[in-house]
């Protein structure tokens, strides 16, 4: 069969515009639609915006916008394999190529969805984006013209204003899309009536995503294409586990009625809690666990959570290190980290150390260090685990340990900083009291200066002393000996 012959979706009109066109929304929001399509619950198709130049539109195009989404995992209760071609997706659009049928997608009636995922940095503010440019850098630019175009086509009928469903993993992610929206309309002279329009017609809903889907299956994808008898290039993975926590009333339960398909979505008034629950202990185990495990010779998550020692030091992270700074109930707390470590087995996923580790400096910040700080406040001592996997990563962002490189990803400024600090590294304990000093003062990542957290950096310079002269496995006896 040759994928590019592949019938799409039944006619379903348009009704979610969604900017990204990556793994994560195929395999989480795509699938909730294709799911609701299958049981007539909601018969609407999807149109995508590529967000940047550049993407996955033309594959998407030469399959007919179809693609065939792996589910693996435990499903109620038992382990599960399963596979199905999504058919949610109608059409593709790439704004920088053609601006003019981008601008025709706010000119849909039905069309009154807007997801997103466009990473953490998607959501951003950028003064050099022009109303007439054809496509804004940005996503909160395109869509502010989007927004403008479909008032300007309804003349301001509050009835049709957007759903706005963003999921990115930032914090009231549709609080900080909707400030740059309101930016751009103050930035290009939109005027006081399309605000309100904005503000009173539309619904920004935070939201918070879980769901492990990690990247194209390329090891293993010679395998699959056998097993499906066709080579389909966008084939996605993602564990059975699914929950979308979105703040919102029952206007959107009614127009996105998922949870009624069976997935888990559950409309509340406040995802905060929801929020810090996963961010802290799925999030940042994850953070915590990449380059303990790494510099250990570990490759993904599940071998790190069957091995021994590595997943002692992580249960510990867990349940001594993250779950007592928070304030939730604790055995709400336990559960669902129960639940997090049994989806770390999940057997079938392949989910890579490495893929885990882009941008890990911000990750440590927002996911991690809010636990090391709480911990510090609560125990006037800091949490070993969480300064361990601090140290950890001032090896990491070396970019070599024991003759191998590691290909770090992160932004431009983070790896200037690493590598200046470590390029007057001498081997001297001085030198290394100045990389770790460099790295904790680095105040734009941490928000403020390391060095002031009482006995951090000397730990810190202790951990990486024993990484360097003694290995991985010691750096973790050492900590389990200090208990
Ligand atoms: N993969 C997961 O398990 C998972 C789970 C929950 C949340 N997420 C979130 O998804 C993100 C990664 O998405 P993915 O797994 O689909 O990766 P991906 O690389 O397949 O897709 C990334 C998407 O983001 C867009 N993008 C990248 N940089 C952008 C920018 N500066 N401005 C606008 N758009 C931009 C790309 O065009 C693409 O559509 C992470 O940032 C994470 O927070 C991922
Ligand atoms: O996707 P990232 O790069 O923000 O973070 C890596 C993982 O922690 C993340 O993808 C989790 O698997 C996901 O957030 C689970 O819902």
């Amino acid at each position: 069969m040759n994928v590019a012959e592949w019938k799409k979706a039944p006619d379903h009109p348009v009704k979610v515009i969604q900017f990204g066109e990556g793994n994560f929304l195929r395999g989480f929001v795509d699938w909730m639609i294709h799911k609701m399509n299958e049981q007539n619950l909601f018969n609407g198709s999807v149109a995508v915006v590529q967000p940047l130049a550049k993407g996955l539109l033309p594959i998407l195009e030469s399959q007919n916008y179809t693609y065939t989404h792996y589910l693996k995992g435990i499903k109620n209760q038992e382990p599960v394999i399963e596979y199905y071609k999504n058919t949610a997706l109608s059409v593709g659009i790439n704004p920088y190529e053609d601006f003019e049928s981008y601008l025709s997608l706010a000119h849909i009636e039905t069309a009154s969805i807007i997801v997103s995922n466009t990473t953490e940095a998607g959501i951003v503010f950028d003064s050099k984006d022009q109303l007439d440019m054809e496509a804004s850098v940005t996503y909160p630019g395109k869509l502010t013209r989007l927004m403008y175009e479909r008032y300007e086509a309804f003349k301001g009928d509050p009835d049709k204003g957007y759903i706005v469903l963003p999921c990115e993993l930032i914090d009231n992610n549709a609080d900080r899309l909707k400030e740059a929206v309101m930016a751009y309309i103050d930035l290009w002279n939109l005027g006081e009536t399309f605000k309100t329009w904005v503000e009173k017609s539309n619904q920004f809903c935070n939201t918070l995503v879980d769901r492990i889907v990690p990247g194209y299956p390329k090891e293993n994808i010679k395998t699959i294409w056998e097993e499906l008898g066709y080579e389909d290039q966008l084939v996605v993975e993602s564990e059975q586990f699914n929950l979308w926590v979105i703040q919102g009333n029952d206007k959107v339960q009614q127009a996105f009625p998922a949870d009624e398909a069976g997935c888990q979505v559950l409309f509340v008034d406040d995802v905060t809690p929801y929020k810090v629950r996963k961010v802290r202990i799925l999030n940042g185990a994850h953070t915590t666990l990449v380059p303990v495990a790494y510099l250990y010779g570990i490759e993904t998550v599940l071998e790190s959570v069957e091995d021994p020692q590595i997943n002692q030091f992580l249960m510990k992270a867990i349940f001594d290190e993250i779950i007592p700074t928070l304030t939730l109930s604790k055995e709400a707390l336990e559960i669902y980290a129960a639940e997090v470590i049994l989806r770390f087995k999940n057997p079938f996923v392949k989910h890579y150390l490495m893929s885990i580790s882009l941008n890990s400096m911000s990750k440590y910040q927002t996911r991690v260090l809010p636990s090391l700080l709480a911990y510090f406040d609560q125990n006037s001592k800091l949490p070993k685990r969480l300064v361990a996997a601090l140290a950890s990563y001032m090896v990491f962002y070396r970019g070599e340990y024991a003759g191998k490189k590691i290909a770090i990803v992160d932004n431009e400024d983070i790896l200037k900083l690493y590598k200046d600090a470590w390029k007057q590294y001498d081997g001297s304990k001085t030198s290394l009291v100045d990389v770790v000093e460099a790295v904790l003062g680095y105040e734009p990542n941490w928000k403020g200066n390391l060095n002031h957290i009482p006995g951090l950096r000397d730990q810190v310079v202790n951990y990486v002393s024993i990484i360097l002269d003694e290995g991985m496995e010691n750096l973790i006896h050492a900590v389990e000996d200090e208990d």
